[in-house]
């Protein structure tokens, strides 16, 4: 039998308290390391998971599959007598909306885009693309980011055209949000432009800038050939930015790009954020509404442009946009360049605005007049529209007491249906 002498006992027994409380360490740092392992991964993936609801707009996948893939065939279908497919981004947006139902109803085929993100009431872009829907356009939900779908996109249909209105609106807002418009307006503009160019055919584009880009320019009426490096907001310069990478996918790759300078559009279905939108919902909830003056009290005006006008500029210039002439990501000859300014030509006071206003809603506004923040708003716009008139007969018809009363009679009707507003 082995017998062990007191000494060594002793060691052993030193030992083994070493060892199990070694061992006792190390379950206790293997325990707390799972913990605290748990409680990392726990907080990643609801951080992860965070994330994917707030922008799940931006980044979830709801598209794909045999079914979707059927309704973007059926959709991009022309109709006889006309060869054009077109992808319009943002598609439940105010100006994409009615270009889809136009495009559509003279027999284009139409594919929409949009990421229904929540930058306004979300709902009336559901109601919009119920419209579409029912004027069998099929709006696919998904990113101008998303360079995947893309190029699922142009692996489905041929596009001839892309008409580019995907982005972050509005000019006081770019101040809360500033990256917002970066994604949308700089890295969403790049993101279409490389997928066009390696579309097979290439299609030629046609984007959405902004009168905005103007700035602080003083010489009016607004020309095409003006200066435009002074702009007043983050979102007039990100629009400027889109102008000059436009110019540079054109030269390197042979693509046909038309940008169209908008002067703040209105009408049925338009934008909750803008001015003349949520006037009406304060004069008649009786809020008051704040209105601005330049300096030296002199009057904001804009050259407001009715939603109809717009839209025939944006066919007009789709159907004399030229074709892109690069294939397989390679420039094959020069392309064509253009940006024209589609306004109304007849700048309106905004007072005047308001007063047209109240006499259409029968109610009088709780006005208060106060200098212009410093928020990226300009004191004047007005456009020189000779360019688009010689170029595809761009003619506005439609002055601000029409196309007002149009608006609300439609603000009416749809409110009183959708209430909750
Ligand atoms: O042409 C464009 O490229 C842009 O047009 C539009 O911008 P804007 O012309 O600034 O329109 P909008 O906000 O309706 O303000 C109208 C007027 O009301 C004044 N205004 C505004 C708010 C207010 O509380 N009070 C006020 O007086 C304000 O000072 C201004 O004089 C689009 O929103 C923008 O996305 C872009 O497309």
């Amino acid at each position: 039998m082995l017998s062990i002498d007191p000494s060594t006992k002793a060691r052993m027994e030193k030992a083994s308290y070493r060892d199990r409380k070694w061992h006792y360490s190390a379950t206790k740092v293997m325990f707390w390391s799972t913990v605290f392992g748990g409680l990392i991964l726990y907080a990643g993936f609801s951080l992860l998971s965070s994330e994917d609801s707030s922008s799940s707009s931006h980044t979830a996948v709801k598209w794909g599959g045999i079914d979707w893939e059927k309704r973007v065939k059926m959709s991009a279908r022309p109709g006889s007598g006309s060869h054009k497919a077109v992808l319009v981004t943002g598609a439940a947006g105010f100006v994409g909306t009615h270009v889809s139902a136009a495009l559509k109803r003279r027999g284009d085929g139409v594919v929409g885009l949009d990421v229904f993100n929540n930058y306004y009431d979300p709902s009336l872009k559901r109601a919009r693309q119920k419209l579409l829907d029912q004027a069998d356009v099929f709006i696919v939900e998904g990113d101008i980011n998303d360079s995947e779908l893309l190029k699922k996109l142009f692996d489905l249909v041929s596009f001839t055209h892309v008409m580019h209105l995907a982005a972050q609106a509005g000019v006081r807002y770019a101040m809360q949000n500033p990256s917002s418009y970066v994604h949308s307006n700089i890295a969403g503009l790049v993101s279409i432009f490389e997928a066009c160019k390696s579309a097979n055919p290439q299609p030629a584009i046609i984007w959405a800038s902004s009168s905005s880009v103007y700035g602080l320019n003083t010489k009016v009426p607004f020309s095409e050939t003006d200066r435009t490096d002074n702009p007043a907001s983050l979102y007039a310069a990100t629009k400027k930015a889109g102008e000059e990478i436009a110019h540079t996918y054109n030269h390197i790759y042979g693509l046909s790009i038309t940008g169209l300078r908008f002067f703040t559009v209105y009408g049925p279905w338009g934008r909750p954020d803008m001015a003349y939108f949520f006037f009406t919902k304060n004069i008649l909830k009786g809020k008051q509404i704040n209105i601005y003056e330049g300096p030296d009290h002199i009057s904001v005006a804009r050259d407001f442009t009715y939603i109809d006008d717009i839209v025939r500029g944006c066919l007009g210039s789709l159907d004399s946009a030229e074709k892109s002439t690069g294939s397989g990501g390679k420039k094959k000859g020069p392309a064509q360049l253009r940006v024209f300014n589609l306004g109304n030509t007849s700048p309106v006071q905004v007072s005047k605005l308001v007063s047209i206003l109240e006499s259409l809603l029968k109610v009088e506004a709780k006005k208060n007049v106060l200098p212009m923040p410093r928020n990226g708003d300009v004191v004047y716009t007005h456009a020189n529209i000779s360019y688009a008139t010689n170029e595809f007969g761009y003619k506005p018809t439609t002055d601000l007491q029409s196309g007002l009363n149009k608006f609300v009679k439609w603000y009416l009707d749809y409110y009183s249906v959708n209430g909750r507003h």
